[in-house]
C-alpha cells in the first residue's frame, strides 16, 4: 500500500479541457512537484486530490482509504489528514493571528509553538489579520493547516505574487515543514524553476496528460522533449547531422542534441564560434554565438568574452542529450 494513490482519475473542465486518465503514487516523506504550462490541469489535479472537486473516472486512495467524492458521496469539501493551501486563501477579519490560530489549533502548545517558529510567525501573533503583508498572511494560512496535524499537505501555486524575499522565505519554511514535522508535500508551480530545489520527484502536465516523471535532475537533464527541456530552462538543439568534433554518435530515431548554456564551456580547443551578442544577468553572461551555420546559447561568468570575440566552446558527452 502507498501513502498515496491516484488510478485513472480523469476529468472534464469547461466546454474543452480534459484531464486524461492519470496514475502515480507517492510514498509517504516523498516530495511530489506538478509542474507544467499554465492551464494543463495541474490545479485540476491538485483539488481533486484535496477532495475539493470530483474526479469523472478512477480514484483516489489515500493511506489505504479510497477517497469520498464530493458531492455524491460527501457534501463537505477536504479530507481529514489532507491539507490544501489555496492560491485564495482566507484569513477571518478582525481576530488576531493568535485568535485565528488557536481556534483551529488539535495540537499541545509546545506542538503549536514549534509549528509558529518553523512558519516565521511568531512575532505575528499579536497582530490583527488586516495589518499582516501577502506574505505573512499566507505563512498564517500554512500555519492554520498545520495546526490540524495534517499528513499531507498540497500547495497551489504558493510563491505567486511573493517579491524574491517573500518566495525564498517561504522555501526554507516548506523545507522545514518536510524535515521537522514529517509531512507529505504536493506542490503545484507554473514556474518549474521554483520546483527543482524542493522537490524529490516531478511530474510534467502538459494539456491534461502526464508527458513524463522523475526526479529534478532528469527532467532537467534528460527531458523527453522540447516543451519539458523548456520549462526547466534555456537549450540548444543541434541537429543531429552537425559535424563538431566530439558530440557522441546519434541514436537511432533521434532528430537533435540538446544542450543547456550552461553546459557549453569556453575552452582551449574546441569548436570555434564567434561572440554576437553579450548579455548581463548579474550572476552570469548569456552569449549569442554563432559556430558554423549554427547559432548557439551560452552561460558563462561574467567578463569571460565581449561581443566580436572568436572562442572555442566544447560540451562533456555527460551533458549532451538527444531528443
Ligand atoms: N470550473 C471550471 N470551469 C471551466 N473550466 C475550468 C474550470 N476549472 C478549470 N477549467 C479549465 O481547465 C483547464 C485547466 O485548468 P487548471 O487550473 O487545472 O490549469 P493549471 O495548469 O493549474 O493552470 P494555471 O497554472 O494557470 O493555474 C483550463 O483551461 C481552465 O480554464
Amino acid at each position: 500500500m502507498n501513502f498515496l494513490e491516484v488510478s485513472g482519475v480523469s476529468k472534464k473542465a469547461g466546454k474543452t479541457f480534459e484531464l486524461e486518465p492519470l496514475s502515480f503514487d507517492l510514498p509517504r516523506f516523498r516530495k511530489l512537484a506538478i509542474a507544467g504550462e499554465t492551464g494543463s490541469g495541474k490545479s485540476t489535479l491538485l483539488k481533486m486530490i484535496a477532495g475539493w472537486i470530483s474526479s469523472d473516472t478512477g480514484e483516489i486512495r489515500f493511506e489505504g482509504t479510497r477517497l469520498k467524492k464530493i458531492p455524491d458521496e460527501k457534501l463537505i469539501p477536504g479530507h481529514p489528514g489532507i491539507a490544501y493551501l489555496s492560491q485564495h486563501f482566507e484569513l477571518a477579519n478582525f481576530l488576531t493571528v493568535e485568535q485565528v490560530l488557536s481556534y483551529a489549533n488539535e495540537l499541545s502548545e509546545a506542538e503549536a509553538a514549534t509549528v509558529y517558529e518553523i512558519c516565521r510567525i511568531d512575532h505575528l501573533l499579536e497582530r490583527r489579520t488586516d495589518q499582516l503583508s501577502g506574505g505573512e498572511k499566507q505563512r498564517i494560512a500554512l500555519a492554520r493547516l498545520l495546526v490540524n496535524a495534517p499528513r499531507l499537505l498540497l500547495l497551489d501555486e504558493p510563491f505567486s505574487n511573493l517579491d524574491m524575499i517573500h518566495k525564498n522565505l517561504l522555501k526554507t519554511v516548506l523545507h522545514d515543514v518536510g524535515e521537522q514535522l514529517g509531512i507529505t508535500g504536493i506542490l503545484v508551480s507554473h514556474d518549474p524553476q521554483d520546483t527543482l530545489s524542493w522537490a524529490d520527484e516531478l511530474i510534467v502536465l502538459r494539456a491534461g496528460a502526464i508527458v513524463q516523471q522523475g526526479t529534478p535532475q532528469q527532467l532537467f537533464h534528460q527531458p523527453a522533449d522540447t516543451y519539458v527541456a523548456g520549462l526547466f530552462g534555456k537549450y540548444n538543439l543541434l541537429p543531429v547531422h552537425t559535424a563538431l568534433p566530439g558530440l557522441p554518435p546519434a541514436q537511432e530515431t533521434k532528430t537533435h542534441y540538446m544542450i543547456r548554456p550552461v553546459h557549453l564551456k569556453i575552452t582551449g580547443d574546441g569548436w570555434p564560434a564567434i561572440v554576437q551578442q553579450v548579455r548581463f544577468f548579474g550572476n552570469y553572461e548569456e552569449l549569442d554565438i554563432t559556430t558554423g551555420d549554427l547559432q548557439l546559447l551560452v552561460h558563462c561568468d561574467t567578463g569571460t568574452a565581449r561581443k566580436g570575440d572568436t572562442i572555442r566552446l566544447s560540451a562533456s558527452p555527460n551533458n549532451i542529450w538527444q531528443l
